[in-house]
C-alpha cells in the first residue's frame, strides 16, 4: 500500500532569533492531510514559533518546510492562500460589525461586501452567529468573540487551519463547547489542524495526533497518537480511554518538562 504523501513537511528546522535563542532546533515533522494535530508543550518550546514558520508569518533560519502533496504544482509561496491563522486574542476590529470583520480577509483580496455576502453568512452560520451580523464586537461574550475569529479564519475556506491556545482564556464550560464545535467543523470539512495548546485534556479530546515538544531548544520529544473514534462527545471525557491517554500525555508532558529543565 502506498501512503499519501503528507500535507506539510518539515524537515530539520532551525529557528535562531537576534537576540540569540535557539527557539527551534532540528524540527523534522510530517502532518497528512485531515489530521488533527496538538502541539503539546511546556511555556517556550517554540510551539507558536513553529505555527508561525508553517504559516509563512515568520522564516526559519535552516531547513526545510515543504508541501509534498502539491507534487510541485503550486508554488510553496502561494500556500498562504489555503492557510488560516486563529490567535489566543480573538483581535477584532472594534468600529466593525461582526459581518464587517469576517468580511475582512475577502475584502484584502479584493472582494466586495455585496459580492462577500454569501461567504460570510455562511462562516457565521458554522459558528453559529448569522443572527449577530449586525452586532458590533463589545456586545458579544468571550466565546462569541472567539466564534467571530473562527469565521473569519473559515471565510476563506483553508485547507489548514493553525490555532494557537484560541480557548485559553475562555471559562471551562464556553471552552468544553467550542472544542465540540470545531470538532464537529473539522469532521464535516476535512480541514488539517495544528492546534497549539498547553492542557493535556484538550489535547486529547481533539486530536488523532499529539506532538510533545520540549524546550531549551524547543524540539520534539515524543508523538503519540490518540486512537479513539470521533464523534468524540461529552461521554467521551469521562470514558476511561479518554482517561488513559490523559495519563499517557500527561506522562510525556512531564518527561518533556524534565527534558526542558536538563538542557
Ligand atoms: N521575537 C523573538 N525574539 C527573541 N526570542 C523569541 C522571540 N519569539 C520567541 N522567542 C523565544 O523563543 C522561544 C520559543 O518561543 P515560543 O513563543 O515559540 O514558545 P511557545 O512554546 O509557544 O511558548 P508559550 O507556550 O509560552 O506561548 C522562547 O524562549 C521565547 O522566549
Amino acid at each position: 500500500m502506498t501512503q499519501a504523501a503528507p500535507l506539510i513537511s518539515l524537515r530539520h528546522v532551525s529557528k535562531r532569533f537576534a537576540n540569540g535563542t535557539l527557539a527551534l532546533n532540528d524540527l523534522s515533522l510530517d502532518i497528512a492531510q485531515g489530521e488533527f494535530v496538538s502541539l503539546l508543550g511546556p511555556s517556550g518550546c517554540g510551539k507558536s514559533t513553529a505555527l508561525r514558520i508553517i504559516a509563512g508569518l515568520a522564516n526559519a533560519s535552516g531547513g526545510k518546510l515543504e508541501w509534498p502533496s502539491a507534487s510541485g504544482a503550486t508554488p510553496v509561496a502561494e500556500h498562504g492562500a489555503e492557510i488560516s491563522f486563529v490567535f489566543q486574542e480573538p483581535t477584532l476590529m472594534p468600529w466593525a460589525t461582526v459581518f464587517g470583520n469576517v468580511h475582512l480577509p475577502l475584502k484584502l483580496k479584493g472582494v466586495s461586501r455585496t459580492a462577500a455576502r454569501d461567504d460570510v453568512m455562511a462562516a457565521l452560520d458554522m459558528v453559529g452567529l448569522a443572527g449577530f451580523a449586525d452586532s458590533y464586537p463589545r456586545e458579544l461574550s468571550g466565546g462569541m468573540k472567539m466564534r467571530v475569529s473562527i469565521a473569519r479564519a473559515l471565510v476563506t475556506k483553508p485547507r489548514l487551519l493553525l490555532m494557537d491556545e484560541p480557548f485559553a482564556a475562555l471559562d471551562e464550560i464556553t471552552r468544553f463547547k467550542l472544542n465540540n464545535d470545531l470538532l464537529h467543523l473539522w469532521s464535516t470539512f476535512g480541514w488539517t489542524v495544528i492546534f497549539v495548546t498547553h492542557s493535556v485534556f484538550e489535547s486529547v479530546y481533539l486530536s488523532n495526533r499529539i506532538v510533545v515538544m520540549a524546550a531549551r531548544p524547543g524540539r520534539v520529544v515524543e508523538d503519540m497518537t490518540v486512537d479513539a473514534p470521533y464523534p468524540r462527545e461529552e461521554e467521551f471525557r469521562t470514558s476511561s480511554l479518554y482517561n488513559d491517554y490523559c495519563r499517557k500525555a500527561s506522562e510525556a508532558l512531564h518527561r518533556a518538562m524534565e527534558a526542558s529543565e536538563g538542557s
